[in-house]
């Protein structure tokens, strides 16, 4: 059979070119949204990679093993002109708009300090060793020349001495692909810092003395008048290039400028500064709001704002604006009732501005959200537009968190009452988060993943940095991030969660650290806790999935559940926004598990679960150890089979009745009836007998059987396999499906049934078997419900190519119209 003669075939039920393989992968090949999406994406694990971790990690060893030394001495000139060179190099970069693809690195170790700068002591560069932490002691030094940056902000520091080194610091707010203007802001040049308990290292290619800040808290900006300057005097006098700002008013000037190019973070840095200055200088206050609100820091822009409206007399104009903002602060807090009483008060202030309504309508929207009720069309369509994040609110369902304690960290979630499969448990937004669209253009970070030796997506590193600036911003917030599992090198975080936040206002100046940042913890808790949101997608997207620098994002209370392969709820993402349902029944107090990996056997799960546990215990993977290894591999051989696009394959029956032979041989005769692979096998029985039925329809039922054997292999539990006759014979007779409902183990690969369910009908129809077409487009509608949720009209959006492939859009439409409960 050649291929022109396969897609004649394929077209006796309106299947076209490559439709089966793509519905193959989509029903039976690929994992669902939840088992797509791993926890932790793994871009690289390649010989570059692993090649590139041994030479780190024997640095390391080495750096171990030498122990602390001297330093080689920096000549001072030299070293400030290399300094001035790098700023003129970055500069001219960034006028070029010239990408960057840069290298950093993970979970490795990192030091912090948690002594306050009061009881350290004071340290020269010529006293301090290389491969050292200064425990006890305090660097104080001025910047001597404009920063730059690669990843780490570069610095150049002199101490009092007139020693002049570098000073690398990582993880800074705001500093992240920063540009010059931005940089000149933070760390201007002649500031004076101290830095806490500092580590000397020595450049690997260079052999340079320099000093290494990980913990954007080690860093200390010391204020003119600070009694720590008292007889210090500096040898030379800086030449500042760029003059900073003296007055609250030129700071507020500065801020505006960075407000206006978005430089949220270096505006609110700027009137920080003006408020050192001028304490009264309220209109900084208010900017500061904005610009938080900009960042999405909104305990930080409720308290300014806040703030602002305490001062008595305000003129109306600032009273205004400062309730917006407040009501902007509630309503990104979540509290949209509060919100809607502060737009109230806007709207009494002044009746007619505009934009009011809009947001009336908008807390309107997010209180029926926080209800449960979303509108599923709404969010898909806007997560296709590329880089929308959605504004919804958030929901939590029957669930809570209770200890479990078997597991790392000691807890997981359980229903807090029965709940029936397909039920919405979670609707979560993200801490923090990042998309491959949303990277600038051209700049990409990959991060070395010490903890798991993986090459991570440059999202992975983006969206920690936005975990270290949320947490400096608003240290309340801290709580939320230490109380996640933070890995075997770490105590468990304490049983409850979420803990509760102190609330209170604050002078949020993100350039004082209230808190002591363990960047290595942090590091890990990202690492054994993040998700690669997994967009829930229509069928032509799937067939053309780009995985090559996944979006990575972390949530709070998603990552209390624990994994299963075949988790009781699955996941999926309309682009930030997680939903998480259940895909079986669960009674009270019953664990509610997610897959964190997918996979066709246990040994591809295992290689992404490996971070999280020596084996998985669940009933998948005990079953297919069972089965041996080697019959693992075999299996994972014969599914390979589908990467070649289907015309390409040998699609007669007697071809794939082999295929099936050799898959079911891979499973052990205990096994039982869950063998997720042959449902992909018994699929392409089914539809090499479908393609027969184009000369003749004798073929069509057996085409049927075998795609209902492929539901049965994934869990379903078909209760009326007739091939024939009325139809109207299922136990369930309100809504006629043949497949039970109640459904007690989890059903695999859900989306996959889908598209088998539609298959079906569709050969049904072709044999003028209406009701039972009918039938099993319900279950179709119903497998979705569980799969996806979101009601017909986001089927139809989702499926429409399958549908219309198969013929079956009006047909399906029809049977929504008569059955609009079936969701
Ligand atoms: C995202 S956390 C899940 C919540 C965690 N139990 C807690 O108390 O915060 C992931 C960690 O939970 C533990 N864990 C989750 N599922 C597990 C399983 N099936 N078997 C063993 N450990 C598991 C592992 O230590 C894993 O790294």
């Amino acid at each position: 059979m050649n291929s022109r003669d396969l897609e004649l075939m394929m077209s006796s039920l309106g299947l076209t070119g490559n439709d089966m393989q793509r519905m193959a992968n989509e029903m039976f090949g690929s994992p669902p949204p939840g088992a797509r999406a791993v926890r932790s994406p793994s871009s690289d694990t390649g010989d570059a990679a692993i090649r590139m971790f041994e030479a780190a990690r024997r640095q390391a060893e080495e750096d171990r093993r030498l122990g602390p030394g001297p330093c080689p001495p920096v000549h001072r000139r030299s070293f400030i002109e290399h300094m001035i060179q790098s700023r003129a190099q970055m500069d001219e970069m960034a006028a070029d708009d010239r990408g960057m693809m840069l290298q950093t690195y993970v979970g490795h170790e990192r030091h912090s300090s948690s002594t306050p700068l009061s009881s350290l002591i004071k340290i020269p560069f010529s006293e301090m060793q290389a491969r050292r932490v200064h425990t006890g002691r305090y660097l104080l030094c001025r910047l001597a020349t404009l920063p730059s940056r690669m990843i780490a902000v570069q610095l150049c520091a002199e101490d009092p001495a007139d020693d002049v080194r570098l000073l690398s610091v990582y993880n800074y707010p705001g500093t992240r692909m920063a540009i010059g203007k931005v940089l000149d802001t933070m760390f201007p040049m002649g500031a004076v810092l101290a830095i806490r308990e500092p580590m000397m290292k020595l450049g690997a290619n260079d052999g340079r003395a320099m000093i290494r800040v990980d913990s954007p808290s080690d860093i200390v900006f010391i204020n003119p008048s600070d009694s720590i300057l008292r007889g210090v005097a500096w040898k030379h006098s800086i030449r500042v290039s760029k003059p900073t700002p003296r007055t609250a008013n030129e700071w507020k000037d500065l801020g505006n400028v960075h407000f206006k190019a978005s430089q949220y973070l270096a505006a609110a840095v700027a009137y920080s500064n003006g408020l050192e200055t001028d304490p009264n200088a309220y209109i900084l206050r208010l900017n500061r709001a904005a610009a938080y609100l900009r960042l999405e820091h909104f305990s930080a822009a409720l308290d300014d704002a806040t703030a602002v409206l305490a001062r008595t007399p305000l003129p109306v104009d600032e009273e205004i604006k400062a309730r917006f903002r407040v009501a902007q602060a509630e309503y990104g807090l979540g509290k949209y009732e509060a919100a809607v009483t502060e737009l109230k008060a806007c709207l009494s202030l002044s009746p007619n501005l505009a934009e009011l309504s809009a947001w009336f309508a908008r807390c309107r929207d997010r209180i029926r959200e926080s209800e449960g009720r979303y509108d599923w069309v709404q969010m898909f369509r806007d997560a296709q537009i590329p880089k929308r994040r959605l504004d919804i609110a958030e929901y939590l369902g029957p669930i809570k968190v209770q200890p479990i304690l078997q597991r790392g960290g000691g807890r997981g979630v359980v229903a807090t009452r029965a709940i029936k499969a397909g039920e919405l448990l979670l609707v979560a937004k993200p801490f923090a988060a990042s998309f491959p669209d949303e990277l600038a253009k051209g700049n990409f970070v990959f991060a070395m993943n010490f903890i798991t030796s993986i090459r991570e997506s440059p999202c992975t590193s983006e969206a920690l940095s936005q975990v270290f600036e949320k947490i400096v911003v608003d240290p309340a917030l801290a709580p939320l991030i230490f109380g996640l599992y933070a890995g075997p090198n770490y105590p468990d975080p304490p049983s409850e969660y979420p803990p509760s936040i102190s609330t209170g206002t604050r002078l949020h100046n993100p350039r004082i650290h209230e808190l002591d940042l363990d960047t290595q913890r942090i590091e890990n808790i990202y690492t054994y806790n993040a998700f690669n949101p997994s967009a829930l997608e229509d069928d032509a997207s799937m067939a053309r999935k780009d995985t090559d620098t996944p979006p990575s994002a972390l949530y709070l209370l998603p990552s209390l559940f624990n994994h299963a392969c075949s988790g009781s709820a699955t996941w999926f993402n309309f682009r930030n926004v997680m939903v998480i349902r259940t895909t079986k029944d669960l009674s009270e107090g019953e664990e509610i598990t997610l897959p964190y990996a997918g996979g066709a056997t246990y040994l591809d799960r295992q290689k992404v679960l490996k971070k999280h546990m020596k084996i998985c215990d669940c009933w998948l993977c005990d079953a297919d150890r069972k089965d041996g290894e080697a019959a693992c591999r075999r299996r994972k051989e014969l599914l390979a089979r589908f990467d070649s696009p289907a015309p390409d394959r040998d699609m007669s029956v007697p071809a794939t009745r082999a295929f099936l032979r050799d898959m079911e041989a891979t499973y052990s005769t205990t096994r039982g009836p869950l063998r997720p692979a042959s449902a992909k096998a018994h699929h392409e029985l089914a539809t090499a007998f479908v393609i027969k039925m184009q000369r003749d329809p004798s073929f069509g039922p057996q085409g049927i059987s075998e795609n209902i054997a492929a539901l049965e292999c994934l869990g379903v539990v078909v209760q009326d396999s007739g091939i024939a006759g009325s139809g109207e014979s299922t136990k369930d007779n309100t809504t006629a499906l043949p497949i039970a409902t109640d459904i007690k183990t989890p059903i695999l690969h859900p989306d996959f049934c889908v598209g088998v369910s539609l298959m079906i009908s569709a050969t049904f129809l072709r044999l003028r078997e209406v009701q039972r077409a009918k039938n099993w487009i319900k279950a179709s509608f119903w497998l979705e419900s569980i799969s996806a949720g979101g009601g017909w009209e986001l089927f139809r959006l989702r499926r429409k190519q399958t549908l219309q492939d198969l013929s079956l859009l009006e047909f399906a439409q029809s049977v929504a119209a008569e059955t609009p409960d079936i969701y």
